[in-house]
This record gives C-alpha cells, structure tokens and sequence, in this order.
C-alpha cells in the first residue's frame, strides 16, 4: 500500500514532519537465466536488517542538507562508494503509512550494468552498514515462471512502508514490466499469500 502522495515542495513546508530519501537503481541487461530466459532488467533492492525489503537510502534532514545530498549521504553508508542522485532522479513523495509524521521520497537511477555490478561488489566489500542495517543487497528478479516463480514470488516478500507500490509504480513508469505483466504478477502473489496464510 502506498501513502498520500504530496509534492516535494509542500512536503519540504510541512511542519514537525522527518523525511526519508531512497532510490531504485537499476539497468538494462542483455543477460539469460539458465541461458534462455531474458533477464531484462537489473533492479537492485536490499535485505534490511529488520527483515523487510526495502530501497538504499535513509533518513535524512533538510534543513541541514538538500534531499538529495542527503541521500548520497545514506548511500554512501549503504553502498559503500559515491552515487550522484539528483533532483531530475525524483520520482514521488509520499507521506508514509507508519510512523505519520513522516514524508517518504523515492528517486530512480539508471546505470550501467557494470556500474551496478561495481554497486555490488562495493556493498559487500567497503559499505559501513553492509551486515548491519543492511544485511545485503540483493536483485528483483523480474521475469515470470510456472507456478509464480520470480516476480510473483518476490512480491510475497514483506516490504518496508511503501517499498512495494514503489517498486511496482517504477517499473511501471519506466516501462520496465507492462501493465499487464504486473496485474498478472501482483494477482498470483496475492493468491501466493493466500494459500501459504496458516
Ligand atoms: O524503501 C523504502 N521505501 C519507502 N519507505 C522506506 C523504505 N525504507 C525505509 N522506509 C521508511 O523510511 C524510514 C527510514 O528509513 P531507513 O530505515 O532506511 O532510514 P535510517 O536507516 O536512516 O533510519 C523507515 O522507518 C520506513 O518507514
């Protein structure tokens, strides 16, 4: 579920409210899985150390520092190595599910695929949080197989705020996945869920 969304403008003039900056880095691919079954995509999210799945980024204030500084800051501690994301990044802001009085922003980034190979081994090898905050980062896996393997299956995870219906809105927007690709997708986990609820 995804909170209200507001612009980043009238959320910088709220008052009393924290705000959170985090983005979804990804690339194109030419890769196959098991050497037939086109990766497309790579999409990068992260294992949190609460268990939930969430985007790299982090808390940051604006009256110290631009969102988006901010922002490289939280990836710095969470990647290990410097990414430039800026203003023309921002995709939405939202104020968040729980806790209330906090304003989510969400950007995008496109790289390279060796740059996000290079964001890997950076995050294992250099990030301060990497086994801490961050238990690892890890790739959305964007391809549909029998019985909802893949996507269908990820998007049975449980997702921190609204970590989800950004990643769902991005692919989307992006062109990432079809629109149908991900009716179908979010259909089969929500009968995926149903069936493993004891
Ligand atoms: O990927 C995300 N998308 C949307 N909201 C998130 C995501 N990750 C965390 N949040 C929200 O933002 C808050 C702060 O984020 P995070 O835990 O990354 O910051 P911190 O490590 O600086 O405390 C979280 O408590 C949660 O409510």
């Amino acid at each position: 579920m995804a909170g209200q969304e507001i612009s980043k403008d009238e959320s910088l003039s709220l008052k009393g409210y924290r705000h959170a900056c985090h983005v979804m880095i990804y690339a194109d691919t030419e890769a196959k899985l098991f050497g037939k079954i086109p990766i497309k995509h790579i999409v990068l999210m992260q294992m949190r150390f609460d268990g939930f799945l969430g985007f790299p980024g982090g808390i940051v204030n604006p009256r110290e520092e631009s969102l988006e500084a901010g922002l490289c800051r939280e990836l710095w501690e969470e990647i290990g190595m410097a990414l430039k994301v800026g203003p023309e990044d921002h995709c939405s802001s939202c104020l968040a599910l729980s806790p209330p009085d906090l304003v989510t922003h969400f950007y995008t980034k496109k790289l390279r695929e060796e740059e996000v190979r290079e964001v890997e081994r950076a995050a294992v090898s250099s990030a301060a949080d990497h086994g801490l905050e961050v238990m690892g980062m890890i790739r959305v896996p964007l391809y549909c197989l029998k019985k909802g393997e893949g996507f269908p299956s990820f998007l049975s995870n449980s997702f921190i705020d609204s970590a989800r219906s950004q990643l769902l809105a991005a692919l989307r927007v992006l062109g990432l996945l079809s629109q149908e690709e991900l009716e179908a997708a979010v259909a089969t986990a929500k009968m995926m869920r149903q069936s493993t609820a004891h």
